[in-house]
């Protein structure tokens, strides 16, 4: 029998999870799965087939071929990380806005002198679809060295039809030619385009965007499977966000939305009305919203760089997990948080926002799968999941949180081919 990957007695083997959990919440989150001289055997398909000790997977599969064998003795293996929250593609480059940000501007002073997403729009609704994914293509790459196997990525640099649809057929076209595999978000309610106003803009995306959406869905042309909101004070409020993202759910997708991250919008409330499957940032999120999150549950996406580029008080996310709101981690990777790599957020996550390791890995792993509803696939080594993992220069695992800028990746394997290696 022939297999594609065989990782051979990893001295510490991090599955994350066992009994195939779908997601972890409160004090669950503060243990993972770890399997001590561990190996793991991933099939053609790049499908984990079989996950133990070495001491009983070694003479199982003595007479067995493999394409590649790692051996992973005084090293640690992790899954792939799985970054929940990110704004990939666009054109222009916003440096400048950061030398106002350290000046002490803020996000909306920014975005009032024309800066921020308006700013980022402009350039994109000028580039072409190649342009685009040949400015997404090496983001991806520097994703990849840093351990992400698989992103969420927003459109939302349009908020007209074409340049919406533009943004979602560079990540369609990204996702069949790059190893990171992208899960699609439509945002074409990121903010009101110039000249609009609030009304006219949720009416477009409903009556004219949404449409055209489904129409090149259906021609096989995008594949969105979430739809986002901007829900935020001079953005889309309650009313607006509402029906945009009913509209979106009546076409199949799932609501993945931003919200409570400059003003408190009631988006836990609202994520319950409509039983989201995630909300982002929650730097404002009130009690009330926690605990409806918990209930429902939606999936709280936190993205500890914006609170740190922005100098904002980070989401309570130690209070979240308490209350059992299933926690999940992203970069925000986009111009104004330009950030692409999750070991530097779990260490974010961490210092900023008082999470353990332990926690911070379930974050950016099996929980933000989850939110993405492809934690039966992705997020954890378990059997039947796809063969996404690390490989760490280390005997323990916590090394990629604690060594900070350039953690010890060795290898980072996507369905079971290596994709990167130092
Ligand atoms: N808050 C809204 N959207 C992005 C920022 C987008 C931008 O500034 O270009 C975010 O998630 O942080
Ligand atoms: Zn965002």
């Amino acid at each position: 029998m022939k297999y594609k990957l065989y990782i051979k007695n990893a001295t510490q083997l991090v599955t994350v999870s066992k009994d195939n959990k779908p997601f972890l919440v409160g004090k669950e989150m503060s243990n993972v799965e770890i399997i001590e001289n561990g190996s793991l055997i991933v099939d053609e398909k790049g499908v984990i087939v079989d996950v133990g000790k070495e001491q009983d997977i070694g003479p199982k599969y003595r007479d067995a071929e493999f394409e590649r064998v790692i051996d992973a003795s005084g090293k640690s293996v992790i899954p792939g990380f799985v970054d929940g929250h990110t704004h990939p593609v666009f054109a222009g480059d916003r440096v400048h806005e950061f030398a106002m940000k350290l000046a002490g501007a803020t996000y909306l002073e920014v975005q009032q002198a024309g800066g921020g997403i308006t700013f980022t729009v402009n350039h994109t609704r000028q580039a072409s679809e190649d342009e685009l994914l040949s400015l997404l293509q090496p983001r991806l790459d520097r994703m990849l060295r840093q351990g992400t196997t698989t992103i969420e990525a927003k459109s939302g640099y349009g908020l007209e039809k074409d340049t919406e649809m533009k943004m979602l057929k560079v990540l369609h076209r990204a996702n069949k030619i790059h190893p990171v595999e992208i899960v699609s978000t439509y945002l074409g309610a990121h903010s009101i385009p110039k000249g609009s106003t609030a009304a006219q803009a949720t009416q477009d995306i409903v009556e004219n965007q949404l449409p055209e959406l489904a129409r090149l869905r259906a021609a096989g042309e995008i594949s969105p499977a979430n739809i986002d909101v901007f829900l935020e004070k001079g953005f889309f409020e309650l009313d607006d966000t509402r029906r945009i993202l009913e509209a979106g759910k009546a076409l199949g997708l799932e609501i993945n939305f931003h919200g409570d991250e400059l003003s408190y919008m009631a988006s836990g409330e609202l994520a319950g009305e409509l039983k989201a499957r995630a909300i982002s940032h929650l730097e404002k999120v009130s009690e009330e919203g926690m605990k409806t999150m918990a209930a429902t549950p939606t999936f709280g996406v936190l993205l500890p760089t914006t609170a740190y580029v922005l100098r904002l008080e980070a989401p309570p996310a130690r209070r979240m997990i308490e209350l059992g709101v299933p926690v999940c981690l992203g970069s925000d990777f986009n111009p104004n948080a330009h950030c692409l790599s999750m070991p530097f957020v779990m260490n974010l996550a961490c210092v900023l926002m008082k999470m353990n390791m332990n926690e911070s890995l379930i974050a950016a792993t099996l929980n933000s799968a989850a939110s993405l509803n492809i934690s039966n696939t992705h997020g954890s080594l378990e059997v039947n999941k796809f063969g996404d993992m690390i490989v760490i220069d280390s005997p323990r695992w916590e090394h990629i949180i604690y060594e900070m800028v350039d953690p010890p990746i060795l290898n980072v394997i996507k369905k079971g081919t290596v994709v990167f290696s130092k």
